[in-house]
C-alpha cells in the first residue's frame, strides 16, 4: 500500500441477509484516495454509500475484499484506524445530556486529553465552526445546521487523518449547506483529508477534487467532475414520457442529431451532443404516431447525464 495514500480499498464487498435472499450492498468495490484529496462517493439512495463507509470506518465487517486508512489495515487494526479517522454520521449522534461545548472536551478527553487541553481544543474548534456563542447551549437547542457543524467539529477534536462524512449536508437549508461546504473548502485547504458521500451533484461538484459515481454497490466511473463530463456524458439527454402507444423507434433513430436512443416503460430517450431541435421532432413524431406526451424534459451535460449514460435511470428516484 502506498505511503501516500489516505483511504485504499479493494474488491469490498458486503452482503446483508434479507427476508428474500441476500442484498448485495456493496460488490467489489475498490478506490485509492490520496493524502489531502476531497473525494466524493456519488450515488443514489441504496447505491451502497453508507456502507462502504461503514466498512472504511470499522463500523462494518465486509464479506469479502480489503480496506486500509493510512496504510493501517482496517480489519487487522481497528483500533489504531479509529485513531486516524474522524466519522460523522447521517443522524444526530451527539450526547443531548451535554452542551454543545461539553461534546468536544469529552471526546477530547475520550481520545486522551487533559482537563485543559480538552477545553482549549473544544473552544478552537468552536471558533473554527463559527460557535463560540453556542458553546453553553444544548444539543435540542441547535438548528440542523448547527448541528452539522457540532458534529463535524466533534470528529475532528482528536485530529484525525480522513474525515469521513454521510451526506453532511441533507435535510440542510440552502443557506446552512452553502455555509457548510465553505467550512469543507476551509479544512480542506489546512490539509484534511476528507471523504463525502452525497446524492446531491451539485455538491459533489462544488467540493470533490474527485469522484466516484456508484450504483448498485458498483463504482461505476471515478474521476474529476469535469473529466467525467468531458469523457461520457457530454451529451445532452432528451427525454419524452407518453402514452397511447409507441414510438416509431426507427424514425427517432433517424434524427438526424440522435447519437444513441433508448425506449422502455413509456419514455423514450435520446442521446445528443447537438441536441437542438430533437425535443420538437420528438413532440412532432409523437404527434404523428398519435401518442400523448405526458413529460418532456431537456438535461444539458452534467453529472446527471453521466449518471444517466452509465446507468440509463434518473438520479433522483
Ligand atoms: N443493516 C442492513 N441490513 C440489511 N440491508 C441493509 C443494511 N444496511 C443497508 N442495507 C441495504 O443495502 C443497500 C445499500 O444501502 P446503503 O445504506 O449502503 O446505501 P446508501 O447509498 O448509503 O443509501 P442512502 O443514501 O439511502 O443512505 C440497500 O439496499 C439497503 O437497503
Amino acid at each position: 500500500m502506498s505511503g501516500n495514500l489516505a483511504i485504499h480499498a479493494d474488491g469490498l464487498r458486503k452482503s446483508y441477509p434479507g427476508p428474500g435472499g441476500a442484498v448485495e450492498a456493496v460488490r467489489g468495490l475498490s478506490l485509492s484516495v490520496p493524502k489531502g484529496e476531497f473525494f466524493g462517493l456519488l450515488g443514489p439512495n441504496g447505491a451502497g454509500k453508507s456502507t462502504t463507509i461503514g466498512m472504511l470506518t470499522t463500523m462494518v465487517r465486509p464479506s469479502a475484499g480489503h480496506a486500509g486508512i493510512c496504510g493501517l489495515d482496517v480489519a487487522a487494526d481497528p483500533v489504531a484506524v479509529k485513531r486516524r479517522i474522524g466519522v460523522v454520521a447521517q443522524d444526530n449522534t451527539l450526547d443531548i445530556e451535554l452542551t454543545v461545548a461539553e461534546n468536544l472536551e469529552f471526546r477530547g478527553r475520550y481520545f486522551g486529553l487533559g482537563r485543559r487541553a480538552a477545553r482549549a481544543r473544544a473552544q478552537d474548534l468552536l471558533a473554527l465552526f463559527g460557535l463560540t456563542d453556542r458553546g453553553r447551549a444544548r444539543v435540542f437547542e441547535l438548528s440542523g445546521g448547527q448541528l452539522k457543524r457540532v458534529m463535524i467539529a466533534r470528529a475532528l477534536v482528536h485530529r484525525p487523518d480522513v474525515l469521513f462524512l454521510d451526506e453532511p449536508t441533507a435535510g440542510l437549508d440552502p443557506q446552512s449547506r452553502l455555509h457548510l461546504w465553505d467550512i469543507l473548502r476551509g479544512l480542506q485547504a489546512d490539509g484534511q483529508t476528507i471523504l463525502l458521500t452525497t446524492h446531491h451533484m451539485e455538491e459533489a461538484e462544488t467540493l470533490c477534487d474527485r469522484l466516484a459515481v456508484i450504483d448498485h454497490g458498483r463504482v461505476l466511473a471515478c474521476d474529476s467532475a469535469k473529466a467525467l463530463r468531458d469523457s461520457i456524458g457530454a451529451e445532452t439527454v432528451v427525454t419524452v414520457v407518453h402514452e397511447g402507444g409507441d414510438f416509431d423507434l426507427a424514425a427517432v433513430r433517424a434524427m438526424a442529431r440522435a447519437d444513441r436512443v433508448e425506449a422502455a416503460d413509456g419514455q423514450v430517450r435520446v442521446f445528443a451532443k447537438d441536441a437542438d431541435g430533437v425535443l420538437s421532432d420528438l413532440v412532432a413524431l409523437a404527434a404523428k404516431a398519435g401518442l400523448t406526451v405526458l413529460d418532456a424534459s431537456q438535461i444539458s451535460p452534467s453529472l446527471e447525464t453521466v449518471f444517466l449514460t452509465l446507468t440509463g435511470r434518473e438520479f433522483r428516484e
